[in-house]
């Protein structure tokens, strides 16, 4: 299968390395000219849970993508500000055959998606592995993860699910959903807890899990994200949701990660995604007129943080 990583950072990365060692042809497509450059010369040299590896690949700077051959796959990985412009850029890459998938976290970026691409052609979905990045070409990968996914258009769930199957092929651990819209709200609750909260306290999700406000701190927050995903016709069960949050705790699985958006703002001062994530609960809160008062508070917190580190 003819995949392009369309954002090879952190996780596009890990997507790339895998589904390469997998036996598909990879190409990754990036705006970032050091890291584009550093893989050009060296391959992308990861620590894969404790080996150091190089994996050589095609790179692309987005900026320079021509004409090329048609992917069958893309997987969109791009931070949620930079997904339509990406879209603008990869369109010498689709053809009405291209499957394009997105796992970015956050709500709503269908909306950006349909702008770009047939219904037909998009799969979205959310996963649960994890990424760092350590400098230009270069990546730290470790633990497991899973992925969910789901077709967006009509009559796709065949190709949905071997979507998924293809991807598990790769190690990836894919699951076909049957209501992809709650697993994105399930795993936006993830993000809206430990994302910020982590950045805000500068710790890790196990040292975050061992204080004692925690669980009351993410039941609340949960709460907030499933009064608003009701009125958009998501039950989330509320129980379940803080457990599954709560399981990222775990130092032997993914609990020393440090979240993306912490990797942006307190090691990068990079602006972050929390607009897509409490800022968007917070946003629907107001327009629904259900109160959000945490997701509102973290969601200027962490814009504060930006201001405070200067991120760009
Ligand atoms: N990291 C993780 O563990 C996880 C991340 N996700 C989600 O996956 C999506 C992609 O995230 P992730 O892979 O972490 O993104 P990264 O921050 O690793 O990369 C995204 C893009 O940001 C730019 N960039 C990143 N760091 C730098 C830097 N130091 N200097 C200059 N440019 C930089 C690059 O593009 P450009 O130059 O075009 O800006 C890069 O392609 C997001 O939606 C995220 O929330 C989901 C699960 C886990
Ligand atoms: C790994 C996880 C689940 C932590 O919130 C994540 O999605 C991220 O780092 O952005």
């Amino acid at each position: 299968m003819k995949v392009i990583i369309a954002g090879a950072g952190a996780m596009g990365s890990r997507f790339g390395i895998m589904l390469h060692r997998g036996g598909n042809d990879v190409t990754l497509v990036d705006g970032w000219a050091d890291h584009v450059n550093a893989i050009k010369e060296h391959g992308l040299k990861a620590n894969f849970n404790g080996e150091d590896i190089t994996v050589k690949v095609p790179v692309m700077l987005q900026s320079q993508i021509k004409s090329s051959e048609k992917a069958d796959l893309i997987i969109l990985f791009t931070k949620s500000m930079q997904l339509d412009k990406m879209l603008q850029d990869i369109k010498p890459l689709i053809s009405d055959q291209t499957k394009i998938l997105c796992l970015l976290n956050g709500i709503g970026h269908e909306d950006t998606i349909e702008k770009y691409i047939p219904m037909k052609n998009i799969f979205i979905g959310n996963t649960m592995w994890t990424a760092g990045l350590v400098g230009p070409g270069q990546v730290k990968l470790f633990g497991n993860g899973s992925v969910e996914l789901q077709n967006l258009g009509k009559d796709q769930e065949n190709a949905a699910k071997d979507l998924a199957a293809a991807l598990s092929e790769s190690g990836l651990n894919a699951k076909y959903s049957d209501n992809i819209h709650y697993s994105i709200y399930r795993k936006a609750c993830v993000n809206g807890t430990m994302n910020c909260l982590c950045s805000i306290l500068d710790v890790n999700m196990a040292e975050f899990g061992a204080t004692k406000s925690a669980h009351d701190i993410v039941v609340t927050v949960v709460n907030e994200f499933a009064a608003v995903a009701k009125h958009e016709g998501v039950n989330l069960d509320t129980a379940e949701v803080v457990e599954h949050v709560e399981s990222c705790f775990d130092p032997e699985t993914i609990g020393k990660h440090y979240p993306s958006m912490y990797q942006d703002l307190i090691n990068n001062h990079r602006l972050t995604e929390i607009d897509y994530i409490n800022g968007a609960v917070s946003r629907k809160g107001k327009k629904y007129n259900i109160a959000t008062p945490y997701c509102d508070l973290l969601t200027q917190l962490i814009h504060c943080k930006e201001d405070i580190l200067g991120a760009k």
